[in-house]
Order: C-alpha cells, then sequence, then structure tokens
C-alpha cells in the first residue's frame, strides 16, 4: 500500500531527530556526510526510530544539497551522499517502514543570501539522486520562506507522483515569517499537490499544538506535525531540549486530535520520544471532523505617528525637495551639530539627514541625535541604518525604536564594512544587506515583525535606498536601483557628483525610473579636499578645471570654501533642471556651507518658478 493510501486509513508515526540524536553522541561535524564515513552510527539510528515503531523513517539528507554541503567542501559529493542515505535507510527499514527522502529548506530570514535560481538548481540536483533510489515519498521540511517551499514543491510536483510531505517551519506560533497565516499557507501548499502538509521543527509541542487549532482539515490532503521536544536551551555551549517523553506523549494526543495524521519528532526528539507517542497514537483511525473556532481578526492600527507631513518620496514627486546630510558629531560635544540643525531648520531644507557610523567610524547614534533635533526644533530627520553593526533582532528592536520616536524618513543601507574604518578587526554583521532591509520596513509597514508577528500597529516608514553613481558601469547601478525598487524602495539618494556632465549622465540612464532620486551635491572644502577625493576615493572624478579652481583658491581657508561653493552652485544649476530632489552632504559640520547652498537653491528654484509662470521657456 502505498504512503498516501496508508494514511487514508490510519495514524502513522513518523521519526524523531536524526542531527541532534548524532550530536548527543559527540558526532559533531557534517551530518549528512557520516552516510558516507560513518554510515553504522547512521544506521543505527533508523534501527532505533524504526525499532520504536516508526512507519516512515527519512533519509539522512536534510541539508545534502550543494548550497550547504559547500560549507564543508562537499559540494561535489551530493550525488554520493543522497545515494548513501536512501541505501542506508531502506536497509534499516527493510520491508515494513516507509522511506521519504528529505530535503531541507535552505533560505533563512534572509533572501537575499540565495537566489531562487540557486534554489532551484540545488534542488533539482538533489530530488533527482533521491528519486533515482526510488524511495517512497518526499519529506520537504524546515521550510521557514514559504515562497521557497512553494518553488521547490511545483518543481517536484511536475517531476513525479510519489507522495510529497511538505513542512514549514515557524519562528512565531500561527504565523510564517512573511506574515502568511498557517492555515492559508497550508491550503497553498495542498493546492499545488502535496499530498501531507504540516509543521515541523523549531518551536516545541505547546506552540505546534497552538498553531494546528486553527488549521482546518484539508480537502484533498492530510495533517503532518513533527515539533521539537521542547523550546532549546543553551548549556554549557550547545543547544539541548530537555523534554520527557511522558509529556511529548501527550502531546501527540493532541496533535491526533488537531487532526495530525503523520505525527513525529524534530529536534531534541529521541527514540524513546517516538516510542511513547507511537504507544499512544500509532494506527489511531483519525479524526474525520474538526472545529476550527473563528477567531476575531485582530485588526493592524494604522500607525497614529503620522504628523500629518508628506513623505520625501511624495515631496520630491511633486516638486523642489532639499536634504541635507549633518553626521552626529564624531566627539562628545553636539554644540555646533545643534547650531547646524537649527540653521538648516530655519534655512526651510525638508529634512536633515544623519549617516549611520559611515565609513565604518564611531559617531554619536543617530539616532540620539536625531530624536533630540526632532524634539528641539520640529526637524523631520532621516535616520541612515547600516546592516553592518545590528543583528535581525538589533535591526528589529532599533527600528521599533524609531517608530516609537516618532521617526519615519529612513535610509536603508549595507553599510560601509568595518574593515574601512576605525575598528579594522569588528564584526561586521551583514544579517541582512540593504534589499532585505528595505522588504522587512516594509514589512513593518503592514504591521508584521521580520518573524511574522502581528506587531499591533503598522509603521509608516518611507524607505530610501542608496544610489552609487560612481562607478564604471553606470547602467549595472541602475540595475541595482531597479532592484531595490521591486524590494520596496520609495526613492533613492545619491553619492555626491562632481561634474556637470555626470549629473546630465545620470539622469539620462535613470529618467526611466519613477521614483524619485535625490541627487548627491557636496560642496568642496581645499584643494587638499578635492585631491584626497579625486585620488583616493574610488569611482570619483574630478574635472581637471575643478582641481585647478580648487588649486588656484590657494590654502586661505575662506576662499577655498567660497570656490567650493561657486562649483557647487554650477552643479546645481545643472541638476535643477532634472532632478526635483537635492541631497547636500555638510562637510565637516560646515553648515554654513551647506545653508548657503539651500538658500542658493531656494532662490533658483524661486526665479524658475517665476519665469515658468510668465511664459518663459527655460533652456
Ligand atoms: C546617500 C548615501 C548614504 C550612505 N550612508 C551611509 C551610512 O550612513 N553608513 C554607512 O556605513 N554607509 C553609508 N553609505 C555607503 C554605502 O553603505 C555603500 O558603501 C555604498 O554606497 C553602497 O550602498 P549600499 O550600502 O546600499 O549597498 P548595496 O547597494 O546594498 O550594495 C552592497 C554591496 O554590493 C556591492 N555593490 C554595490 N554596487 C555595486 C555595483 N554597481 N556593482 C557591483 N557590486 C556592487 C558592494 O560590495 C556593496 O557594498 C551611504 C551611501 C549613500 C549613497
Ligand atoms: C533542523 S530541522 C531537522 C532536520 C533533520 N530532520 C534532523 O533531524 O536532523
Ligand atoms: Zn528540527
Amino acid at each position: 500500500m502505498d504512503l498516501r493510501e496508508a494514511l487514508k486509513h490510519k495514524t502513522l508515526i513518523g521519526d524523531g531527530a536524526m542531527g541532534t540524536l548524532l550530536y548527543s553522541y559527540g558526532i559533531d561535524r557534517c551530518f549528512e556526510e557520516l552516510n558516507l564515513s560513518h554510515s553504522e552510527e547512521v544506521l543505527n539510528v533508523h534501527r532505533a526510530y524504526v525499532n520504536a515503531g516508526a512507519d516512515v523513517i527519512q533519509t539522512n539528507t536534510y541539508g545534502a544539497n550543494y548550497i550547504k554541503l559547500e560549507r564543508y567542501g562537499l559540494q561535489d559529493q551530493v550525488k554520493e551522499i543522497n545515494t548513501a542515505a536512501v541505501k542506508l535507510a531502506k536497509q534499516a527499514a527493510g520491508e515494513a517502514p516507509y522511506v521519504v527522502g528529505t530535503i531541507g529548506g535552505v533560505r533563512g530570514a534572509r533572501k537575499q543570501a540565495i537566489s531562487t535560481e540557486e534554489i532551484k538548481r540545488s534542488f533539482r540536483e538533489q530530488l533527482y539522486c533521491l528519486l533515482f533510489e526510488q524511495v517512497d515519498g518526499l519529506l520537504f521540511e524546515t521550510f521557514y520562506d514559504l515562497e521557497e517551499l512553494i518553488t521547490v514543491l511545483k518543481i517536484a510536483r511536475k517531476e513525479t507522483d510519489l507522495p510529497i510531505i511538505a513542512q514549514v517551519s515557524m519562528h512565531e506560533a500561527g504565523v510564517l515569517q512573511d506574515g502568511t497565516p498557517l492555515p492559508d499557507a497550508l491550503e497553498q501548499l495542498e493546492g499545488l499537490g502535496a499530498d501531507v502538509v504540516g509543521v515541523n521543527c523549531r518551536l516545541g509541542p505547546y506552540h505546534t499544538i497552538q498553531s494546528l487549532e486553527d488549521v482546518p482539515l484539508p480537502e484533498k490532503a492530510v495533517l503532518s506535525a513533527y515539533p521539537n521536544a521542547s523550546l532549546p536551551a543553551y548549556q554549557d555551549g550547545r543547544l539541548v531540549y530537555p523534554t520527557d517523553p511522558v509529556y511529548f506523549q501527550k502531546s501527540a494526543q493532541s496533535l491526533f486530535e488537531q487532526g495530525a495524521r503523520l505525527i513525529g519528532g524534530c529536534c531534541g526528539t529521541t527514540p524513546e520520544h517516538i516510542e511513547a507517542i507511537a504507544a499512544r497514537v500509532k494506527g489511531k483511525p483519525p479524526i474525520k471532523d474538526k472545529v476550527v473556532p473563528i477567531k476575531e481578526k485582530t485588526e493592524v492600527r494604522a500607525s497614529e505617528t503620522k504628523d500629518g507631513r508628506p513623505h520625501l518620496h511624495e515631496k520630491a514627486k511633486k516638486g523642489r525637495s532639499i536634504i541635507v546630510e549633518l553626521d552626529p558629531p564624531k566627539k562628545l560635544k553636539t554644540d555646533r551639530f545643534l547650531k547646524g540643525a537649527k540653521a538648516l531648520h530655519e534655512a526651510g531644507v525638508d529634512s536633515v539627514t544623519l549617516a549611520d557610523n559611515s565609513l565604518a567610524s564611531p559617531r554619536i547614534s543617530n539616532t540620539a541625535m536625531a530624536s533630540i533635533i526632532k524634539q528641539r526644533y520640529g526637524i523631520d530627520p532621516l535616520v541612515h541604518i547600516a546592516c553592518r553593526d545590528r543583528n535581525l533582532l538589533g535591526l528589529q528592536s532599533h527600528l521599533m525604536g524609531l517608530h516609537a520616536l516618532g521617526i519615519r524618513q529612513l535610509l536603508a543601507v549595507t553599510g560601509d564594512p568595518t574593515k574601512i574604518g576605525d575598528f579594522p578587526g569588528a564584526t561586521s554583521v551583514y544579517d541582512l544587506n540593504s534589499f532585505d532591509l528595505v522588504h522587512y520596513i516594509k514589512q513593518m509597514n503592514k504591521g508584521i515583525s521580520f518573524s511574522g508577528k502581528n506587531l499591533g500597529e503598522s509603521t509608516s516608514f518611507s524607505v530610501a535606498a542608496a544610489f552609487n553613481p560612481n562607478v564604471r558601469n553606470l547602467n549595472r547601478a541602475v540595475g541595482r536601483l531597479e532592484k531595490k525598487i521591486k524590494y520596496g524602495a520609495d526613492y533613492f539618494i545619491s553619492q555626491p557628483v562632481f561634474n556637470e556632465e555626470q549629473i546630465i549622465e545620470v539622469y539620462e540612464a535613470t529618467k526611466h525610473i519613477d521614483a524619485p532620486i535625490y541627487i548627491g551635491i557636496m560642496p568642496l572644502t581645499s584643494a587638499r579636499n578635492a585631491e584626497f577625493l579625486h585620488n583616493e576615493v574610488p569611482g570619483i572624478t574630478l574635472a581637471p578645471e575643478v582641481l585647478e579652481k580648487m588649486e588656484l583658491a590657494g590654502s586661505d581657508k575662506e576662499q577655498a570654501q567660497a570656490e567650493g561653493l561657486s562649483i557647487s552652485k554650477s552643479l546645481i544649476d545643472t541638476a535643477l533642471d532634472l532632478f526635483n530632489g537635492i541631497y547636500l552632504i555638510t562637510p565637516f559640520l560646515r553648515y554654513e556651507m551647506t545653508v548657503e547652498l539651500t538658500n542658493y537653491i531656494k532662490q533658483q528654484t524661486a526665479e524658475r518658478e517665476r519665469k515658468i509662470s510668465n511664459g518663459i521657456h527655460i533652456v
């Protein structure tokens, strides 16, 4: 009888953990490779589960794809490892339990880390190996990313009629990482032809039962559950899952009552756990009816932080908008910074932007300074967020804090790596990159946390992304802009550009893009500053006449600054006709320079508007 048929009439028992069991024996290496080098140990684990009463055992192939094996330099052994795995499971099973070929999810929270194309390639390779060895079915498990599971399920359903078990994993009970409620996810998987749909790993029995309470019995598919033994504890440097098999047995009864027909265990479970659940639910005729409580939909309230002021992307779409970067001080004195913020506000800028430890050198927290200038002067600050300094947890907490402070304008950047800054030995976190960060900020705007939790309120962030036109291949940089839009970027802020031809080039290369671009202008402060930018900052080229003008201005600070401003003004003249948004960068806290440029832009804009209203065409 095939597995599908067997599940129609009775509850079947799955096996338990492979990885944590091998780990508890003191084996700490690539578990899948053990199919080749320590086959006896793998065989013993399978046998222990068969003896415990498992009706379905899974091959030791959870991470046996080239993406995961690459960490151990084993990417070329996908075939050998999967082939050996099926042979071992079959040897242990003999005639009795079904042997399902396991394929684990590869993506965690970072979509960007592995492309869909690569997932498809890696999945196909492993799938063909398992199918070739004639498994009785397939088990796709530990998929946090629903899109990934859908992608691979579609491929598998086309390739084989074998029974397919498709299991998602959740960080939070009842909801997937992208906010999809579990019942909806399982319904989608059923619709795509999975024979068994369910959940495994991450959560212990309590939350797994709780999650299944809202899941109705599927029409065609059946439900499965492989909870972890418990929530993990961290002891002596390793994860342990303390649970007593009797508690697990009681939980299996509840899972059965929720309609699960295939019940096994994930991390931390052992043959004792499986023996305990088999004693309780193995072979039981499955329940036929289930009443799912109608839950009141928890409304995600729109954020209350909206203060009526339009977001920057809205402003730049409609007309002239000026934002000015004024970076928090590198030392503890804040008076000059505060004076600068006040002066810029009084000059009428739409926002003051504050970098997040740019060039990987520490400054006073931009959130602290943004909050102060917001409260003190009523500025609508724009806070840069680099992925470098905070992990996923820190980033979410940071964003929640920004929301609480009423800060809504953000710039999401991957961030300059620590290697180039004051602490070259410090870790660069990069749990996310700019694309993923934009995506998650937008998820919070829907009231959903990074892990899928309902936040009870939606944020109202407007998200800018960085645009670096100072590259050899401008089209490639524009390609990145287009991709950032797909991830949810509302608009762009560019690195400074230093010559007029480049402003026109950038305009030509981006004029098809709907999202506004704030074009960057940074006044030069001295001949040395100009030479440094030209010779040492990758991608920045100053025109020979600009270098010459700065040189001619000589060493007098005032004169050099005046020349710098005059150069910026001619760049602004070009930019004003092509871009609504202007992003001024204040060099070395010399806010007098950016105040002057702000006044210049305002005056030039008014002049242009006057000419337009008088019917004079501007060339
Ligand atoms: C307006 C603005 C503000 C910034 N503010 C900060 C800040 O506050 N703190 C900070 O640390 N850094 C800041 N940066 C610098 C920024 O982090 C990067 O160094 C760079 O500009 C890339 O932007 P990103 O971080 O969004 O990287 P992404 O576009 O996410 O790129 C990530 C990585 O991909 C690679 N890459 C980028 N462009 C290309 C390309 N065209 N072709 C191939 N590979 C590419 C690079 O290795 C890059 O580091 C800012 C940059 C801009 C333009
Ligand atoms: C990380 S989820 C568990 C994967 C696999 N079934 C194992 O038990 O090792
Ligand atoms: Zn697990």
